[in-house]
């Protein structure tokens, strides 16, 4: 069987998140899949992979300056050796740079002969100019610097410089190039917290209990967490802490009737349905037929059956849930931006245009979603994004259109350490060190 080479699988797989817009995670999943690799190698690849991406400004920076050809004129493949060399010799200090040089002209002679000496050049030439090419904060204009240094794009730092000032914004970029731990939520339908702490424990996995979530555990060593028994076994989803909040601030009952209008893959329908005990209706919508079977797969497995999924777009109005549901969920699609510490290509992918789009659909989905709650019943509205125009804008605008509904206070339903004077929930990843979210909760008075 042929070694695997770890730079190699890195380098196709960026290849293809640039070439075919694929998803970072879907992109590293497939190329993974079937492939017998040591978890030491998956590790490495994903690493390389993540902090390639991450890094892409900066390091695009550093080839402009040192390349004889043009950016553009540069093969993707010859492009992408250069990146992953270079995140290596300046990011991963544990490889020697002599290695990361060679390794890399080693791939470039097999994928592209006549690229050899231009990639072992260019290398070479970072290695001898390095200190020459710092970044000089001093000397620079603050969003041109702080945008290549942690390669964000220049309207987004610009965004967030006037939203929130130059501290908090270069902790949030900072951050946002950081991995978050991998966090899993126990299904207490099947296991207590502790029984699966000593279960994963036992699997050889590192755990340690969540910070703002009973059922919550952060996992250190995790490479192939999908093929553990206990994951097939159902007992626990992998899930942020973020996002398991907002299923607390719901707040289902046994017994209720729930609508979840935008719920693949069924993260917070099967957190839902635990906080339900299993009791009750959760009718969980979405619009992508595939994404619908996701929500009925993660529910076989983790043994629930109150779920009932369906593919339909919650823009349209479907009377037959008029004033029905006690509790309705809109955890809506939305641009993202609190999530770019799992997701890194979601920061090159948007734009101001998108953002604005994106807080109309919202506000359209909760309209719809007002109808069916039962009077004094209650709709929360949740977003894995930080943007002020969709978050508290939305949420500003549903309140001034929706005269029924006034914001509920939330705080009973958090925990302590969450808790605030505002009636809403805005989580950073530098500040909370989970996803970025927004959640907010209407209560149905009229
Ligand atoms: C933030 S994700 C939901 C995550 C999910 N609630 C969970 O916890 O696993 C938003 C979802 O909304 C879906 N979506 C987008 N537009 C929609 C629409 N018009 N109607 C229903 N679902 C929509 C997307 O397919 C996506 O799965």
């Amino acid at each position: 069987m042929e070694k695997i080479n770890a730079r190699r699988i890195a380098l196709d797989v960026l290849v293809d998140i640039e070439k075919n817009n694929a998803f970072s995670n879907i992109a590293l999943q497939r190329a993974l899949k079937n492939k017998e690799i040591e978890d030491r190698d998956r590790r490495f690849v994903t690493e390389l992979v993540y902090g390639v991406i991450e890094n892409k400004i900066y390091l695009d920076y550093i080839i402009n300056i040192l390349s004889k050809i043009k950016m553009n004129k540069i093969k993707l493949e010859v492009l992408n050796i250069l990146r992953i060399a270079l995140y290596q010799i300046i990011f991963l200090d544990r490889i020697p740079s002599a290695a990361a040089v060679n390794e890399s002209v080693k791939l470039v002679k097999k994928i592209e002969f006549g690229a050899t000496g231009y990639v072992n050049g260019l290398l070479r030439s970072y290695l001898r100019r390095m200190d020459e090419l710092t970044l000089d904060k001093e000397h620079m204009d603050i969003a041109e610097y702080l945008s290549i240094r942690y390669s964000h794009p220049k309207w987004l730092v610009d965004k967030w410089l006037q939203d929130f000032g130059e501290v908090f914004t270069e902790g949030l970029l900072k951050e946002n190039n950081e991995t978050p731990p991998l966090t899993v939520r126990t299904n207490t339908l099947k296991t207590s917290k502790s029984a699966l702490m000593k279960e994963l424990i036992a699997e050889g996995l590192e755990v340690e209990a969540g910070k703002y979530t009973q059922e919550a555990l952060h996992i250190g060593n995790a490479a192939s967490i999908e093929k553990l028994k206990s994951f097939q076994q159902g007992l626990f989803q992998i899930q942020d802490e973020s996002s398991m909040l907002v299923s607390h601030v719901v707040n289902p009952r046994p017994g209720d009737f729930v609508a979840d209008l935008c719920a693949a893959p069924g993260g917070k329908t099967t957190h839902m349905a635990q906080l339900m005990e299993n009791k009750g209706k959760i009718s969980a919508w979405d619009i992508h037929a595939h994404k619908v079977k996701l929500i009925n797969e993660a529910a076989r497995r983790l043994g629930i059956t109150i779920v009932d999924a369906r593919c339909f777009d919650a823009k349209e109005l479907d009377e037959t849930f008029l004033e029905k549901a006690d509790k309705v969920l809109v955890d809506a699609p939305c641009s993202g931006l609190g999530i770019i510490r799992k997701k890194p290509e979601i920061k090159y992918n948007k734009s101001l245009e998108e953002i604005e789009g994106i807080a109309e659909l919202q506000l359209d989905i909760l309209k719809n979603g007002a109808k069916y709650v039962k009077k004094g019943g209650y709709l929360v509205y949740s977003t894995c994004t930080i943007e002020k125009q969709e978050n508290v804008g939305v949420m500003k605008r549903f309140l001034e259109g929706n005269q029924d509904f006034e914001l509920a206070d939330i705080n009973e339903t958090l925990p302590e350490n969450l808790r605030t004077e505002q009636k809403y929930l805005q989580l950073y990843p530098h500040i909370h060190g989970i996803d970025g979210f927004f959640i907010c909760k209407f209560r149905r008075v009229r």
